[in-house]
């Protein structure tokens, strides 16, 4: 298995999005997730662009020891010195250094002849290299450039003392064949080749970033570029998250692997799209939040069955907890079935399929059924929860910056008692579970914790969802209030009930309709 350099350059290429500003401290977080990550590069910024991002660079480099940090130079004396004062106490000191090759960017841009293109990028490799002791060399709009031309100034550049050698698709303008011939060509063409690592760097403007590096690595690409959530200038870079994923599950095929901590990949895309304020699409590949989620009755019942049916990647592979099954207009009685079930309820076969016939009738009306609408409809056909059910009653909160949270509940029995307890947390929500866990005391473990508010607006309804794990099982709660801390203790209270339904099931009283 051929290993794979990845190399991220989220904190450089990523940051040219239009409307991305990242400051040394966002920086550094996402390059401390980086690093967790295991990518082999981190492409911290371009030095010689401003002060601060030279400072933040510098940072970054003096922190990071896992990961080897560079930053990106024009060919001149300026950008590469602006590159060394922020890199010299990295790890392994590394630059990464530029110049067009293309006709229309000599000509138009650089205003430079072809033998000056030469000339310019020998002497700023020769440069770097007196203080880098690796040097990277990038052919800008390499795709768009005359190939016998490009061969020669590569076997000069590595000559120069260039070890890793990037062919940039600069505009995202070839083909996967084609890519891949550029990778061929350059091999078999460029004598000295051998003494460097070869590098694809992909732009999506044709929507063809990943199925281009790809096909570098199918011939011979020793490291690929790429961006969290495929970040990147205009429409963006070869997205990290989806190369990684094929790598792994394909590697068979492309005898090929990375070294990445593929569980980190769901967490370092949330920090990246919170950072920089870009938002993923739902439908994104790997990382979109529907890239899990299951929405019509063939694929649910499939996947309820064996979930091979219709997940080539696992969700915990990313480090996301489990698929979803959403229920809508598309589901079938399986999906419906299984989901309230979890809810707790236990409806025969008549009254499912009245429940799924209402259920189909809302699904038509309502574009996104919540778990709310369907307690709605189980109530209304007065399906109860089976007994028994604690109810929350009292609850407060004290919370302040120099005190620890404490909360004080009241939960009411099934028999109608009423019992209190106190205690603490690391915080509001904490000390409201670890309180309920003293009351209701039973081997469950929160595994999963989300907010999210019903509607928009300050008065909108909070709505939190819980999944504990208790021995072999998931269950999970809902809870809504207009309090964040009421809703909290509310989805808590409802996946304890559940559970402790689970524990007596043999006791359980259905009540039929
Ligand atoms: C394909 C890529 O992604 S390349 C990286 C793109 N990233 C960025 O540009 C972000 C950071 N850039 C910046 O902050 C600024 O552009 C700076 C500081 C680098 C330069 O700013 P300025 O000196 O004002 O120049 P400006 O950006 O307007 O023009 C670029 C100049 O660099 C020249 N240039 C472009 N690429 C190179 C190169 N690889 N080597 C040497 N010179 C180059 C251009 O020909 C132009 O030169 P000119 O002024 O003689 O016409
Ligand atoms: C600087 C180079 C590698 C680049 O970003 C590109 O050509 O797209
Ligand atoms: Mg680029």
């Amino acid at each position: 298995m051929r290993k794979i350099d990845i190399f991220d350059t989220t904190l450089r290429d990523g940051e040219q999005t239009a409307g991305v500003n990242l400051n040394a401290h966002e920086k550094l977080e996402i390059a401390r997730q980086l690093e967790r990550l295991g990518v082999d590069v981190i492409e911290a910024g371009f030095p010689a662009a401003s002060p601060g991002d030279l400072a933040a660079v510098k940072r970054i480099a003096e922190e990071i020891k896992n990961s080897t940090v560079t930053g990106l130079a024009r060919s001149t004396q300026k950008d590469i010195d602006a590159a060394w004062e922020a890199l010299k106490d990295s790890a392994e000191p590394r630059l990464h250094v530029f110049l067009a090759t293309s006709p229309i960017h000599m000509t138009y841009k650089l205003k430079k002849t072809p033998d000056e293109v030469i000339e310019t990028a020998v002497q700023s490799v020769k440069y770097a290299k007196q203080k880098f002791p690796v040097v990277q060399w990038s052919a800008e709009d390499a795709c768009r450039s005359d190939l016998p031309f490009l061969a020669k100034i590569i076997e000069q550049v590595i000559e120069a003392g260039a070890s890793v050698i990037n062919l940039p698709d600069t505009v995202g303008y070839r083909s996967p064949a084609e890519y891949g011939q550029l990778f061929q060509y350059v091999r078999e063409q460029v004598p000295n080749i051998h003494r460097a690592k070869l590098s694809a760097h992909c732009h999506d403007d044709l929507g063809m970033a990943v199925a281009n590096s790809m096909a570098a690595i199918e011939n011979g690409a020793d490291q690929i570029e790429c961006a969290i959530n495929g970040l990147g200038e205009r429409a963006g870079n070869a997205s990290l998250e989806e190369i990684a994923v094929a790598l792994a599950i394909r590697s068979s095929f492309y005898q090929a692997e990375s070294r990445l901590e593929l569980k980190e990949i769901s967490r370092t895309s949330s920090l990246v799209s919170r950072l920089t304020g870009i938002s993923v699409p739902p439908n994104k590949a790997v990382v979109g939040k529907n890239a899990f989620a299951h929405e019509s009755g063939i694929h649910q019942d499939g996947v309820l069955k064996e979930k091979s049916t219709y997940e080539i990647i696992t969700p915990e592979l990313v480090g996301v907890s489990s698929n979803s099954l959403v229920l809508g207009k598309h589901s079938g009685r399986h999906a419906f079935r299984s989901h309230i079930q979890k809810l707790g309820f236990e409806p025969g076969e008549e009254q499912l399929n009245t429940l799924f016939k209402e259920f189909k009738d809302l699904a038509d009306r309502k574009k996104e059924l919540t778990e709310e609408d369907i307690l709605a409809l189980l109530l209304e056909h007065k399906i109860q929860p089976p007994v028994p059910m604690y109810q929350l009653g009292d609850l407060q909160v004290n919370y302040g910056t120099n005190n620890i949270p404490t909360a004080t509940i009241t939960l009411k029995a099934p028999d109608g008692t009423e019992i209190q307890e106190a205690g603490t947390g690391s915080g509001s929500v904490e000390a409201i579970y670890n309180t309920l866990d003293k009351m209701l005391p039973l081997p469950v473990h929160l595994k999963d914790y989300r907010i999210q508010s019903v509607g928009s607006g300050r008065d909108a309804l909070a709505q939190v969802y819980v999944l504990l794990e208790y021995e072999d099982q998931e269950i999970n709660g809902s809870g809504t209030a207009q309090d964040v801390l009421q809703a909290s203790a509310k989805a808590y209270v409802h996946a304890l009930n559940k559970t402790i339904m689970n524990v007596q099931k043999d006791e359980l009283v259905n009540v039929s309709l």
